[in-house]
């Protein structure tokens, strides 16, 4: 299967090719949970180089009692902080708390540089913002395009917080499947992946089948995670994904996530839910969810968001 790829440059709301991509962006979701946009003014060579051929490296080759510096306590991959290679992987990883703010970047930066960097703080702040505004830009797309009131939009995205996550993939630990991060849907309401040169991102278009998303210069995947589906009352499936790298090279990644501030239930949105689309799913709390899953028997179900908080539950089958 071939993955379309919606162009997003020069797209605002009300002007010339809204609509249009709109209708191409819903699609999209509706159909797959995720989409591919093409956006190269949100990274251009400049940028990417800093981000990729500088902060990402230099970050990552820190000896490990500076990245620990900036770990929680409970050494928790869903806190902010480091998380290095947990059994079974060679993933190491940096999640920073509101990234387009420069004062919580330098908070970061300070704890794994005490002699500072600047460069660091600038390129992340700088990429945050410009993938904070593409990620804005797909959920009001989506969310319009299904019918939701630019007013309900508005009110939505003013329960919502933004994180960065920061990746560092060893080769694969097992030289045969390749696999690098097993396949799992993300507790967030949209994530942004934003790959570079090494392949890895795989989406699970149904049935089955998996297709790995190329990492293009200037292209973005939008991936829905499980808050959307309960927002948009399951009209967004979840998107099912994986990380594969064949090659067997090591790999940088950067993730940007929008999802409910901590301790914001998350609900379908009332416009959403009518007679011909009864409530699907019942009100959230995203902590004690990830808990379940995580840590509890959550693990087990192949639908657990269905088997958490569904209103038919009936079918959230054992996996
Ligand atoms: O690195 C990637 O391409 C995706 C990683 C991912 O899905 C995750 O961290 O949740
Ligand atoms: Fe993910």
């Amino acid at each position: 299967m071939e993955i379309a790829k919606v162009d997003l440059r020069g797209v605002v709301p009300g002007k010339q090719g809204w609509e249009a991509a709109r209708a191409a962006v819903t699609a999209s979701m509706v159909a797959h949970g995720f989409v591919v946009v093409a956006h190269d003014d949100a990274l251009g060579p400049d940028l990417r180089r800093a981000v990729f051929g500088r902060a990402l490296p230099e970050l990552f080759a820190l000896p490990a009692e500076a990245k620990q510096r900036t770990a929680a306590a409970d050494s928790s991959f869903l806190k902010a902080g480091y998380v290095g290679h947990l059994p079974g992987t060679a993933w190491e990883s940096l999640l920073v708390d509101e990234p387009s703010d420069a004062a919580a970047v330098r908070r970061v930066a300070d704890l794994l540089w005490p002699e500072g960097n600047t460069e660091f703080c600038e390129t992340m702040v700088s990429l945050a913002k410009n993938m904070l505004n593409l990620q804005e830009t797909v959920e009001a797309l989506t969310l319009e395009g299904l019918g939701v009131p630019a007013e309900s939009v508005r009110a939505h995205m003013g329960m919502l917080g933004h994180c960065a996550r920061l990746s560092h993939y060893g080769a694969p630990p097992d030289a045969e499947t390749c696999m690098s991060m097993r396949p799992h849907y993300d507790n967030t309401l949209v994530t942004v992946i934003v790959q570079h040169e090494v392949e890895g991102l795989e989406v699970h278009v149904g049935g089955g089948r998996w297709v790995a998303v190329p990492p293009e210069p200037g292209t973005f995947t939008i991936v829905a995670g499980e808050q959307l589906r309960v927002a948009t009352n399951g009209r967004v499936p979840a998107c099912f994904h994986r990380v594969r790298t064949p090659s067997n090279r090591e790999r940088f990644t950067v993730l940007f996530t929008l999802a409910h501030k901590e301790g914001v239930e998350v609900r379908a949105l009332e416009d959403l839910v009518d007679e011909e689309h009864p409530l699907l799913f019942n009100p959230l709390s995203i902590e004690e969810y990830s808990k379940w899953l995580y840590w509890e028997e959550g693990h087990k179900f192949e639908d657990p968001l269905k088997a958490y908080c569904g209103v038919n539950k009936d079918d959230g089958a054992v996996a």
